[in-house]
């Protein structure tokens, strides 16, 4: 296309031709276009209102995809995705088989780093540095960091590595928009405060690189300028950038509690009468801090997204944000156990995963009293891959002396997080999804830890229902019973450790299936096979879960649905399995 070609433009090599007053045409034409179709589709739309000029700039300063532009945890690069040739792809974004809400390797060539996980663009572009270092190459590293990303670990891990090396240049851009979800909290945001007001003595220098700024982030000119002035500067730079999230939008740039960080799809319909799991964990964690001054509550920078809002205004003095740091989190929650604290970190399953050292050998192996409440654990859904929280149910079985409980309704979630803060002798943890909650689902009776949802005297076959799957199990068995084949349905509510009670019922029947939100390895139906091998059972054991393999964004229903973890599919998988056996 040509110069003039602009809609949205598509090849960002033209950018350079554009004249300023083309330039802030086109800056405005991407924000209506990002307020017109997000708001449709749902997604990031704070974020990327206050990247639009910075993205501008980076096309026009740097050679994507030669130069390589990194994204921290990738949710601010809607408007690289539009400037490379994407615009047309935006009434599909996070939507089955459409456009994913992160940067894509399919997608485009000038998307290089997928993870939706926070923190980690300085150590790739460490990494890239020195690859194109040792192969003397004149690619140019530029890394897009968040004020929020740069309160996580790894970021300062990497600057450690960056700062020692002057002679291989990047170009750090901090996109400091004073916000995580809510402001940005600690001595690293203090510091950046600072840096707008008086910039004599900053972090950056004492650490090695070069700082620039800071600069006005939505001023073309000034932005342009000092990314031509880093370029030239030969060695690592921090190209301080001052952004306001939600920039163009009223109803972000109101928006108090978080600019409108993450907004749902135009069309949602929200279940009337059946509350979100979260908010049943926000009133029951407030009314446990009523009755327990020990305990407290920790979040990494999502005090309302993780479901704490009420604690922390209840007790402010008892809730910690500790910024983008799950392992900070954890480890600092171990001291709290050990100074006699009951902790109760709130964390999204899928960012847990990189606290597993830290629940390991800083809570486990010392036996603290700490509890972990998973939100969006199993498949979450729009956000994808990196955000889907199956990984949780398969890595924390294996901590020695962790319990780990999967309530099925709002009452089991009340009554297992109740029992989890009750023990003293070690980590628990309480998962459930990013979901509607299902009405309470009554239990026939309780053995041991499990509840009895369904029980068949003639039954062979036994359903193990892990959490909310016990709809669809108990819908399934309804569908069973029109097959002639009889189930009977039981809710472990501990999946870990194994519940001998549980063993012991699973030994009576011919085929135990267990249904699980998480991957296939290391979820509980593999344990009880094993366990029940190991007694010489003679019982087929099985787990119907996710495939061990990294799931694309859609609906959390379609998701379920294409692996068999609805009514129909569990149906139709325990006849196979029947067929199989006879
Ligand atoms: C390890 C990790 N923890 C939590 C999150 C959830 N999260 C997504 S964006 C965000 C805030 C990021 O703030 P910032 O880096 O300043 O970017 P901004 O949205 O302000 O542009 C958080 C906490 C995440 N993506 N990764
Ligand atoms: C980018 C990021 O990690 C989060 O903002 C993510 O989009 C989680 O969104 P929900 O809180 O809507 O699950
Ligand atoms: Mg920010």
């Amino acid at each position: 296309m040509t110069a003039t070609s602009h809609p949205l433009v598509g090849d960002p090599a033209e950018l350079a031709d554009y004249s300023p007053a083309r330039i802030a045409q086109l800056a405005g034409d991407i924000r209506d276009f990002l307020i017109s179709k997000v708001s449709r589709t749902g997604g990031h739309l704070g974020p990327n209102l206050g990247a639009v000029e910075l993205t501008i700039a980076l096309h026009r300063v740097f050679r994507s995809p030669h130069d390589v532009l990194l994204f921290d945890t990738g949710h601010q690069a809607y408007v690289h995705k539009i400037l490379t040739g994407r615009q047309a792809e935006f009434d599909t974004l996070r939507q089955s088989g459409g456009m994913s809400g992160y940067p894509s390797r399919s997608e485009s060539e000038h998307d290089v780093i997928e993870n939706s996980h926070a923190s980690t663009a300085l150590s790739y572009a460490d990494g890239l540095a020195k690859a194109f270092a040792l192969q003397e190459s004149d690619r140019r590293v530029v890394a897009v960091i968040g004020d929020g990303a740069l309160t996580g670990g790894m970021c300062w891990e990497a600057l450690n590595n960056i700062g020692a090396a002057p002679q291989r240049p990047m170009v750090i851009v901090l996109n400091d928009n004073g916000r995580s979800y809510a402001p940005t909290v600690g001595g690293i945001a203090s510091h950046l405060a600072m840096l707008r007001y008086e910039g004599d003595r900053n972090i950056f220098e004492e650490l090695g690189l070069a700082y620039l700024g800071p600069v006005d982030g939505h001023d073309m000119l000034a932005l342009e300028t000092m990314l031509r002035k880093a370029v030239r500067l030969e060695r690592p730079v921090v190209v301080h950038c001052l952004t306001r999230k939600g920039k163009g939008y009223q109803a972000a740039e109101q928006d108090e509690a978080d600019r409108l960080h993450a907004i749902g799809p135009a069309d949602t319909v929200q279940p009337v009468g059946t509350p979100t799991w979260t908010s049943v964990f926000a009133e029951e964690i407030a009314a446990i801090g009523a009755e327990r001054p020990d305990v407290v509550c920790l979040t990494a920078a999502m005090t309302e997204p993780a479901g704490l809002a009420q604690f922390a205004q209840r007790f402010p003095e008892r809730t910690f944000d500790v910024g983008i740091a799950e392992q900070h989190a954890a480890t600092s929650a171990a001291g709290m156990a050990i100074g006699g604290l009951h902790p109760v970190v709130a964390i999204y399953s899928t960012f847990l995963s990189r606290a597993m050292d830290q629940i390991l050998m800083d809570v486990a192996l010392h036996r603290l009293p700490v509890t972990f409440v998973l939100d969006r654990a199993g498949v979450t859904g729009p956000d994808g891959p990196s955000h889907h929280g199956m990984w949780d149910a398969s890595l924390l079985p294996v901590v020695p002396g962790l319990r780990l409980a999967s309530p099925r309704d709002p009452a089991r979630l009340r009554e297992l997080l109740r029992e989890a803060v009750a023990v003293n002798d070690g980590p628990t943890v309480v998962r459930y999804p990013k979901a509607n909650t299902s009405e309470d689902i009554p239990a026939v009776r309780r053995t041991g830890h499990y509840d009895m949802l369904r029980e068949n005297p003639a039954a062979q076959v036994l359903l193990v229902s892990v959490g909310p799957l016990a709809e669809a199990c108990l819908q399934a068995a309804d569908e069973l019973a029109k097959h002639d084949v009889a189930v009977t349905v039981v809710d472990p509510r501990w999946i870990a450790p194994l519940d001998p009670s549980l063993l012991k019922l699973a030994g009576r029947y011919r085929l135990v299936v267990a249904v699980e939100d998480t991957t296939t390895p290391g979820a509980l139906g593999g344990r009880i096979a094993q366990a029940l091998a190991a007694s010489g059972s003679g019982t087929c054991a099985a787990t119907f879960a996710l495939p061990p393999r990294f799931l694309p964004h859609a609906s959390r229903a379609q998701i379920l649905r294409a692996h068999g973890l609805d009514a129909a599919g569990i149906t139709t998988t325990v006849l196979k399995r029947l067929e199989a056996l006879s």
